[in-house]
């Protein structure tokens, strides 16, 4: 059991404010524990100082590692960061839960179909644990010091962490990004998704604010655990990096499974009522009136701002971009040449195996020969909700705004129901769809719903990259039985 999970709030029957984790800069200011070497209170030189210890920065350290450079990498908190502690990982584990449960309701609808939360995170949180060792074990072995702390950077070529300081030619900026809060009177009474991952057991409903990744995902899960769950959309859709129209089938099937949809619902309040929270909105068709909901709970989802802040990055002159994360160039240089940033620190995609790749790509500019870039142009993404979403490449709207005419595009979309929906007995649609270039057949982009689309679209990222057209996919022999056949033929 973490120490997050003994301080955190959890919702029940009484609805509270639940963010007291990671979230918030930590107090601590000296260091817990280190790895070899250095004391408190000396100063040591290193080559390279890591600031964060999740996805990005461990890549890069390690990498920096291997090809011999000294590094230090400071972590105030759990090595792994968000995708392992509060993030990828834990809320991957939650949704098989949840998948398994939707699959198996229909056929063994005396179950319940409900999945048990305080089961299911038990497991989440060994699995947690375990990684935490693995990932600190991995740096260890790579001869990575590991110093535990808060960092702050004094200067271009130095960091301290409690009294300690290190001088390196090159410093990282990898901390990462936390929830938004919501700036609304009572927004302080809703969970963020760090919180939920703390919960021993669920409430019984909950107000989901905000239609992205996290909204998304967590609705689903959530519903999937058996909690009552209004989902409240600001815009008029939801998921709106993605495919208009996948997103439209996603919003039935949520639906279908019994999450209460509000699009166009502007919360502007949040109070607390007789052991449970109002949530006011201002609905988009009647946006002079407010209506409201009541739920045990309240999820805001409303994106994540760039740690920076207390890092002493102002003082040095480092600029930050429009969005409030550092600003780089192409080498991932900020504005301080000393001083890179990579992961959700920077702005631009804020995903996993986005961070690991600039961690790895820039430890060996550094320190190694110049590896080959990453190709972010095709990066696969998916939505882990039920039934899943996976896309990678253009959307319909982006294609045409890049070809400029609508007729330069065309669109196959297919809609049917799967073996594992028909054997599940619930009829439930998967969607594929394919952006094509009109006169060429290239394929610009794949949208997928289905519990298999993850998986599939990672593959098709690299037929992507090379340049797939229609022809290859009519021409290629399918799996059978599978949804991906549904691609080709
Ligand atoms: C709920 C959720 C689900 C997600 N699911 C997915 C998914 O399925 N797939 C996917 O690709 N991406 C997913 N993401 C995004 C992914 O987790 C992030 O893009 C990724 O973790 C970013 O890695 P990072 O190293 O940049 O930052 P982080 O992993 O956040 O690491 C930054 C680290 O820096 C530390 N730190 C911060 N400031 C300091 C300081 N001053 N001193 C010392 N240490 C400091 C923090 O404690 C943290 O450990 C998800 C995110 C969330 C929130
Ligand atoms: N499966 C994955 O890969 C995965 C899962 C979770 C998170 N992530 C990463 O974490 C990031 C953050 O996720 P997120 O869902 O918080 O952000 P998001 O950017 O995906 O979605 C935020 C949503 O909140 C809405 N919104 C903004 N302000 C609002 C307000 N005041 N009231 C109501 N709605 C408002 C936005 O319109 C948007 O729809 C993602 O962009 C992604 O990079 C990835």
């Amino acid at each position: 059991m973490t120490k997050r999970q003994t301080t955190t709030a959890t919702p029940g029957n009484e609805p509270r404010r639940a963010r007291q984790v990671s979230a918030e800069p930590a107090m601590e200011r000296v260091p817990r524990a280190r790895g070899k070497g250095g004391r408190p209170g000396r100063s040591r030189k290193a080559d390279f100082v890591v600031i964060g210890g999740g996805s990005a920065g461990v890549a890069c350290a390690r990498r920096a590692a291997s090809h011999g450079a000294s590094v230090v990498l400071i972590e105030r908190d759990e090595i792994g960061g968000t995708c392992v502690n509060r993030g990828c990982v834990p809320k991957k584990m939650l949704s098989y839960g949840a998948t398994w449960a939707a699959i198996l309701s229909g056929c063994l609808s005396h179950t319940g179909g409900h999945e048990d939360w305080r089961d299911a995170i038990v497991r989440v949180n060994a699995e947690v644990a375990r990684l935490n060792v693995a990932y600190a074990q991995r740096l260890l072995e790579a001869g990575v010091d590991i110093i535990r702390g808060d960092a702050t950077v004094t200067a271009p070529d130095e960091v301290r962490v409690g009294d300690e300081v290190i001088r390196a030619k090159r410093i990282l900026i990898a901390t990462g990004a936390r929830p938004k809060t919501l700036d609304i009177p009572g927004g302080e009474l809703a969970s963020n998704s760090d919180d939920v991952f703390t919960w021993q057991t669920v409430p019984g409903s909950i107000a989901v604010i905000g239609g992205g990744y996290i909204g998304v995902e967590q609705a689903s899960i959530l519903s999937r655990y058996g909690v009552k769950v209004d989902l409240l959309v600001a815009g008029d859709r939801l998921l709106p990096h993605f495919d208009a129209e996948i997103a439209e089938a996603l919003a039935g099937a949520l639906e279908a499974k019994g999450v209460r949809l509000h699009l166009n619902a502007t919360v502007n309040l949040i109070s607390q009522a007789n052991g449970a929270l109002e949530v006011c909105y201002r609905p988009g068709n009647k946006p002079e009136q407010t209506e409201s909901l009541r739920a045990q709970a309240a999820l805001v989802a409303v994106g994540r701002v760039s740690n920076v802040d207390g890092l002493g990055l102002d003082a040095l002159g480092v600029k930050l971009g429009d969005k409030g994360g550092i600003k780089v160039d192409r080498q991932f240089r900020s504005s301080v040449r000393s001083i890179h940033a990579i992961g959700d620190a920077i702005e631009g995609l804020h995903l996993t195996p986005v961070a690991t790749s600039q961690g790895r790509w820039l430890a060996d500019r550094l320190f190694g020969r110049r590896g080959e870039r990453a190709d972010f142009d095709f990066v696969p993404t998916a939505v882990f909700c039920e039934p899943a979403i996976g896309a990678v490449g253009l959307t319909e709207a982006q294609a045409i705004e890049a070809a400029g005419k609508p007729e330069r595009i065309r669109t196959v979309v297919k809609r049917f129901v799967s073996l594992e929906n028909r054997f599940g007995g619930n009829g439930l649609q998967s969607v594929f769809k394919l952006v094509l270039n009109a006169r060429t057949g290239r394929v610009l982009g794949v949208h997928l719903m289905d519990n298999a689309a993850p998986e599939i679209v990672q593959a098709m990222a690299v037929a992507l990259r090379l340049g797939v057209r229609e022809s290859h996919l009519e021409t290629t022999v399918q799996l059978h039985p599978t949804v991906a056949e549904e691609l080709f033929g």
